[in-house]
């Protein structure tokens, strides 16, 4: 069985209002994807990692692939730069994958093992963190009703499956998914819920970069 991982890195973090895309963000001295990239290396359970960046960053690919990285060219949203990365697998090689945020650079090597443990048991397995806090809608300012929270979950990444369910799930697709699990799950794959870290945000606001680091350097001792 040899597992790969993909890290989505083409997203240009609109919503993290920084000149420079989030993941090539300072945190500590380092970017933001290359915490990421070393996060998941690290764990020693991938033989191959690929990275999807945005065509605009395309500069950079020469330094990750001396890495032994495999790099791929994103999309116009977060599916096809998926779908890019899937393709650049061999599935001959390859019959897991891990997909992962470039976003969620504080992600441990727990979640890395407890997913891949979980895809013995399922086509599709995933970290997420069940909601506690009581849920609303609402609009302009007003709240207008209340959403049970049973049975909701926040979710994570990495999102791991066998490649070619993935692979045929996305190609089945029409598009506008949330996640892969969303994928995964129009395809009619059993997707396991393994447990999620507070911790493993996806740097998304500008306050999250303060919170990424702070996590990391208490990680690191510091
Ligand atoms: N076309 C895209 C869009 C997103 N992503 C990746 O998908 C992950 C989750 O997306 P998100 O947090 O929304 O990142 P951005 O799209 O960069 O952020 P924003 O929506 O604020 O622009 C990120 O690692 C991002 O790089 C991607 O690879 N290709
Ligand atoms: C994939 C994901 O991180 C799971 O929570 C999330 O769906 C990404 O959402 P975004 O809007 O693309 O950041």
């Amino acid at each position: 069985m040899t597992i790969a991982a993909l890290i989505v890195a083409a997203g240009r973090g609109t919503r993290a209002n920084s000149a420079t895309p989030k993941q090539w963000c300072d945190l500590g001295g380092r970017t933001v994807a290359d915490i990421t990239l070393s996060a998941l290396r690290d764990t020693g359970c991938f033989s191959a990692i690929v990275l999807v960046l945005h065509a605009d960053d395309m500069k950079r690919r020469a330094a990750f692939e001396y890495e032994g990285v495999i790099v791929a060219k994103g999309g116009a949203d977060r599916a096809e730069s998926v779908r890019n990365g899937l393709a650049a697998l061999d599935p001959a090689k390859v019959t897991k994958v891990l997909i992962h945020d470039v976003a969620r650079p504080c992600v441990t090597g727990q979640i890395v093992i407890d997913v891949i443990a979980a895809l013995d048991t399922a086509p599709g397995a995933a970290p997420a963190l069940p909601v506690s806090d009581a849920l609303w809608t609402g609009k302009n300012g007003r709240v207008t009703g209340a959403v049970d929270r049973r049975g909701l979950y926040r979710a994570q990444t990495p999102q791991g499956f066998e490649l070619a369910a993935i692979r045929a799930a996305h190609a089945a697709h029409p598009g506008g998914a949330a996640d892969d699990v969303e994928v995964a799950r129009a395809a009619g794959l059993a997707v396991a819920i393994v447990p999620g870290d507070d911790d493993n945000l996806k740097i998304t606001l500008p306050g999250d970069f303060d919170r990424a680091e702070r996590i990391l350097r208490a990680r690191n001792g510091h």
